[in-house]
């Protein structure tokens, strides 16, 4: 991705802007993925699939090192984010099963 060299406070926010409406239309559409999830798996427990979220987390914590992001505060992120989206994904699958 390219980072502009900004010549005001006005530009850099008016990137910032344009960056958190792509972050979040990527968070939603992430979130979309994982109820579907939902229709693949037999139980609440594998819904959690640990091995899964430990994988995701060193994927993306060597990612943020690439990029020279802390990988910590991806850790927090990803971490808040997935505890959610598998709280989404649990309700999906309760509705689906009760249908
Ligand atoms: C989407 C899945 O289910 C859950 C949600 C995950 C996520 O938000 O990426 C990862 C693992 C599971 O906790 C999956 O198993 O892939």
């Amino acid at each position: 991705m390219q980072i502009n060299n900004c010549q005001s406070l006005e530009e850099v926010r008016h990137h910032i802007d344009g960056l958190d409406d792509q972050i979040v239309e990527l968070i939603a559409a992430r979130n979309a993925y994982v109820k579907q999830a939902a229709n693949f798996k037999h139980s609440v427990e594998e819904i959690k699939a640990n091995e899964r979220m430990e994988a995701i987390m060193d994927r993306v914590r060597n990612k943020a090192m690439e990029f020279g992001v802390s990988p910590n505060l991806l850790t927090k992120l990803y971490g808040i984010m997935i505890d959610a989206m598998v709280e989404s994904e649990i309700s999906e699958f309760r509705n689906a099963k009760s249908l």
